[in-house]
Formats: structure tokens, sequence, C-alpha cells
């Protein structure tokens, strides 16, 4: 059962109001660009399996979607793929590490055992299948626009930044050529995956994108099936083990349900046949996790008994 509507938006007022002089946490500074973002913006938006929208505070504002769009990469290639694909040349475990780990690499046998770190998800972003690169982002770029139903802009500033600052990673998408890890050109992915994360989204096109996975893979407002309903529960469960990367465990042993972070201080967060709840506050903690979210989002599934692990279903 979806919540009542006076319950959603009670929690929403709620987790906004009690979190919203929080000041802890830094922007992601490593990326020029999102350091620079305005620290205050607050936005909360609650998407609903029955195509239903709540919105409160900042949640028009686009920001970057970073390592969100990792998830929605992950559903492109799982579905051009299929799983055995994915588990073999990819692997759907936890590292445990931060999301950018090199030592990550180098302790796995197999390289890459996870699509939401950097090196899995650069890996899985060169296993989408295209002649060449325009083509590539021309498939990336309409896949994305299936899940927010509007085409997202690039914020081309975002890209520049992070692109100038992204050595770490080309070197990450090199180790992984090394390895045998990476499907298509490395630096080229490296780039592309560089375009993907610096998608504008604001906290309603990741919130409707997010319960396009609450909703077994058909997006709730446009009702357009886009990724097979048995894939949905495989990419909630690497989720649920990764999304937060080395915060992970600490999250789902507080909130319990599935979500993906992102350093442009985004959290989406899918409670499965209900709704997403995303919610979006530039300042990170170490892990480079939004603090403001990941409390907003604790406090709102509480409040309406949404904890999947909870056997009192309400
Ligand atoms: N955690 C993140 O959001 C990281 C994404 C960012 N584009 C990076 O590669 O560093």
């Amino acid at each position: 059962q979806v919540p009542r509507e006076s319950e959603i938006k009670a929690a929403m007022q709620e987790a906004y109001d009690q979190f919203k002089s929080n000041t802890g946490g830094a922007n992601a500074n490593y990326i020029p660009y999102l350091d620079h973002v305005n620290k205050n913006l607050y936005g909360i938006v609650v998407a609903t399996v029955d195509g239903k929208v709540y919105e409160l505070g900042d949640t028009k504002y686009e920001f970057g979607i970073e390592s969100c769009s990792k998830i929605f990469v992950l559903a492109l290639a799982m579905q051009e793929r299929g799983l055995k694909q994915i588990e073999d040349s990819i692997g759907v475990d936890a590292t445990g590490m931060p999301f950018n780990s090199v030592i990550a690499i180098e302790l796995e046998p197999q390289r890459t055992v996870n699509p939401l770190v950097n090196a899995g998800a650069m890996a899985t972003n060169s296993f989408v299948q295209a002649p060449n690169k325009q083509a590539k982002w021309e498939k990336i770029d309409a896949w994305f626009t299936r899940f927010a139903g509007r085409k997202l802009p690039v914020i081309e500033e975002l890209y520049k930044s992070e692109s100038e600052t992204n050595q770490h990673n080309q070197g990450i998408a090199l180790l992984l050529q090394s390895y045998g890890r990476m499907y298509d050109d490395p630096l080229m992915t490296c780039d592309l995956y560089t375009r993907q994360c610096s998608y504008g989204v604001s906290a309603r096109d990741l919130a409707i994108m997010g319960a396009t996975f609450a909703n077994g893979g058909k997006q709730p407002v446009t009702k357009d099936q886009i990724i097979d309903t048995k894939y949905v529960p495989r990419i909630l469960a690497i989720m649920a083990t990764s999304g937060l990367y080395d915060g992970s465990g600490d999250w789902l042993y507080r909130v319990g349900l599935p979500a993906k972070s992102g350093v442009g201080g985004g959290i989406v967060t899918v409670v499965p046949g209900k709704m997403a709840i995303c919610v979006f506050a530039p300042p990170l903690d170490k892990a480079g996790n939004s603090v403001k979210a990941q409390l907003a989002i604790q406090h709102m599934v509480k409040k309406m008994g949404l904890n999947l692990f909870d056997s009192v279903s309400k």
C-alpha cells in the first residue's frame, strides 16, 4: 500500500524542518564546480508508483547527477546483455571501499566487482554496445530521456570542470584495460562516463527516475516499460549493498532500503512497490554521501514505516 497523501506530506515537512539548518558536511571539493554550488540548497521529492509527485524546497534546481547515473547505465547494460554477462564481466558484489578506490581493483582477482563504484561503472559504460562514441552517447542520452520523461541537459560547466580534473578516473580506466576488464577504448569511456555524471537533474527528475525501479521498471508518469521487471530486484540488491559506497552497510542498517548517492548532493531511495524518495542537499560526509539527504530520508522512512526489514507492514 502506498502511504496516504497526508502521511507523505507530513513526513516530508517534518524531515524538511528538522534538518534544514543542519550544517554538517562539505561540498565535494575535488570537482571545482561542485565546490561552488550553494550549500544551503535543500529539496525533498516523493514520486509514487501511481505517478503522483510531491515536492518541498529546492526541487527544481538542476544539480549534477554524478554517481546516481550509475544505476541507469547499469540498467541499460543489463537490459542489453542480460544478467550472466554483467555478473561475469563486471561483477555484482560490494567492494566495501571508497568509490574511487584503486586498492579495491588491486585486491580483487576479478578487478571489477561492482557497477556502482567508479571502476565498475566505467566498465559498465564500456559494456554498452555501440559502433562509435557518438552513437554510444546518443544511446545513453535516449535511455536517460526515457527515465526522466524529458531530455536531460548536460551541465557543460560541470562537464568541463570534471574533465579537467578526472585524471584519477582516467588512471582507473587504463588500469582496467591492463587487466582486460575494460570493454571499449578506456579514455573514450572515461570521457563518456564523465559526461553521464554531468547530467543536470532536479530532485523531481531523480525521484521519478528512481520510482521507475519502485514500479517494476515502468516509468510511473509516462507509463513507459523501460526495463524488464525481472532485472529490477537485481539492480536494487546492488544498490542496497553498495549504493552509498563504504557507507552502504551503515545506511542499510539505519534505513533498510536500497539507495544511490552522488557527489552532487543527491540521494535517491527506492521503496519497492511504493515510491522513490529523492533528497538533494550538497554538503557530503567523508564517504561522499549527502549529510542532510541521509538524515531526511532516514526520518521519512521511519515515520512512514517503510523499512524493508520491518516485519510489521503498514
Ligand atoms: N561518487 C560520485 O558521485 C563520484 C562521481 C564522480 N563523477 C567521480 O567520478 O568521481
